[in-house]
């Protein structure tokens, strides 16, 4: 049998530990924190379990436009969020993913082991547990180690006032005016969430907008609904301390000013999980960044260790994560593997509104990169946005010029997680505007206005963007 030693349980680790077992290899997959690993302990699970309660109350204050009085000035008097209690269910939630985890894994026969992994050479890892330690032969390693929050050096967390966003489900309290730094995805959703808790949100933007790294015409509407809900946005500042003071928290900027709150939350990034591991020593190959380098069926530089997951650096997502876990158990043990191809990704920002993505970006069509007809059809004028009170968004849509065929799109709109999913199908599928737009949809409803932009393709030139 087939030895396969998988260090870390996230989504990158134990999606491939269910291949791996599958797939006849004998399977030990060893973890220090948790099954699920930060995906479901910490970071994806539990930031989408407090957006779902903050959707409700931003839902709530908009019920106004609806026809529905709410008998106070502000909603916060009616409705009291208690952040103890949706702290404890997302901890509970995200507690009771892992087990699920775990007792999947143990059925189908795969060894758990609780402890913190090494290599001490390309076929001997070395756990770390509480009994002490054990050494585990294996002819396939799978490194699955995830990241780590970055710190600033002058802005430690304390786990009280300054958090990072593991640490935010200690609070009981919504903050009085919490300060978000970073405008990423983390901070976008985080700044989203407590903004739609009720909670006093400035947030401190290295960019001229808010989430540089995704499309900026979605970017901007977020931006714009940030504003127009009172969030302050200080654009173009870095933080480059955070001190405790009093009852409260100083950050300072870059260019010497100060921000007060209660609460700062830094979302500056995070640092791959590769130090300590024995890399070096058996001659796996890092990027500068530390991140581990892998092709596409996931092998790094030595002959039997595969690597998965965000401490690739390839793009931080659970979904792709998974993806390259499989993908190194398919290949490693032997069964037809496709390359990873980032060009079907989907993922999406779970803020208000919700920004979703697929295929090519905007910024690889203005680099040049690839020639495309696009469409950027606004819902407004959507009979079901209206119906909904929802004035914000657009449907965008990227084809070959020549072909038609589907490259791309972009959803900004309440659950666009969802809508995406259509043009997700499209674009894996290289259906063409015509055969996309060819599809009912109900009437009325959002995905109307999708295949719409398709349809508006049906005439296309080269580079048209129709706004
Ligand atoms: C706030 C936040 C929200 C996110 N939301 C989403 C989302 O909505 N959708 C999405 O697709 N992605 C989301 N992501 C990204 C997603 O969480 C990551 O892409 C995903 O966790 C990567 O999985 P992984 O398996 O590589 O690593 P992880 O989930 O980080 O798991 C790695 C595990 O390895 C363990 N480990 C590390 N070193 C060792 C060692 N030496 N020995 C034993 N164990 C070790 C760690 O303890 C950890 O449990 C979010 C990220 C953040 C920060
Ligand atoms: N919904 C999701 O799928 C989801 C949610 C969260 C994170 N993620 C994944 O995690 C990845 C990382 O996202 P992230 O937001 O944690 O990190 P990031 O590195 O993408 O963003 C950090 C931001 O902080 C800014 N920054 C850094 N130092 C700063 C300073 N001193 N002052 C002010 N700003 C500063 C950076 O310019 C950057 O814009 C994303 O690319 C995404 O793939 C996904």
């Amino acid at each position: 049998m087939t030895k396969v030693v998988i260090i870390g349980g996230g989504p990158g680790g134990y999606e491939a530990a269910l291949v791996g077992n599958q797939l006849g290899g004998e399977v030990t997959l060893i973890e220090r924190d948790g099954l699920g690993g930060a995906a479901v302990l910490t970071d994806c699970v539990p930031s989408k379990t407090l957006v779902a309660t903050a959707e409700v109350m931003v839902r709530i204050e908009n019920a106004r436009q609806l026809g529905l009085h709410i008998a106070a000035a502000d909603v916060s008097e009616v409705v009291r969020v208690d952040l103890g209690e949706v702290n404890q269910r997302v901890l509970n939630l995200a507690g009771a993913q892992s087990s699920d985890i775990t007792n999947r894994l143990r059925q189908d026969g795969v060894e758990i082991v609780s402890g913190t992994a090494r290599l001490e050479g390309p076929t001997t890892v070395v756990a770390s547990t509480p009994d002490g330690e054990r050494t585990y032969d294996a002819d396939i390693v799978l490194l699955a180690t995830g990241t780590t929050p970055r710190e600033l050096p002058d802005a430690q967390c304390d786990g009280e006032r300054i958090l990072n966003w593991k640490q935010v489900y200690n609070l009981t309290e919504v903050p009085e005016r919490l300060i978000v730094v970073g405008s990423g995805v983390t901070g976008a959703e985080f700044a989203s969430a407590y903004d739609g808790l009720g909670c006093d949100v400035v947030l401190v933007s290295s960019r001229t907008q808010v989430l540089p790294g995704e499309d900026q015409d979605a970017a901007a509407v977020l931006q714009r609904a940030f504003e127009r809900r009172g969030m302050e946005i200080m654009s173009e500042c870095r933080a480059v301390a955070a001190r405790r003071e009093g009852d409260g928290v100083v950050v300072t900027l870059e260019d010497g000013r100060e921000v007060h709150g209660s609460h700062c939350l830094m979302a500056v990034g995070s640092i791959p999980n590769s130090a300590g591991l024995g890399l070096e020593s058996v001659g796996v190959e890092m990027t500068p960044s530390g991140h581990i380098v892998v092709d596409r069926v996931s092998r790094t530089s030595v002959r039997n260790i595969y690597a998965a997951g965000d401490v690739t650096g390839v793009f931080a997502l659970a979904s792709v994560a998974a993806m390259q876990g499989r993908i190194a158990m398919w290949h490693s043990l032997g069964d037809a593997v496709a390359p990873l191809d980032l060009r079907n990704v989907s993922s999406n920002v779970f803020t208000t509104p919700e920004i979703a993505t697929v295929g090519v970006t905007q910024k690889e069509v203005d680099a040049g990169e690839v020639r495309v007809a696009s469409v950027l059809l606004p819902l407004g004028p959507n009979a079901r946005s209206k119906m909904q009170g929802f004035t914000d968004g657009f449907v965008k849509l990227f084809c070959l010029p020549t072909t038609g065929i589907i490259i791309g799109g972009v959803v900004v709109a309440p659950r666009a997680s969802e809508l995406i999913h259509s043009i997700s199908l499209a674009v894996s599928q290289r259906m063409t505007v015509d055969d996309f737009s060819h599809a009912f949809t109900v009437y009325p409803s959002m995905s109307g206005s999708v295949a719409e932009a398709a349809r508006r393709l049906h005439h296309r030139g080269e580079d048209l963007l129709t706004h």
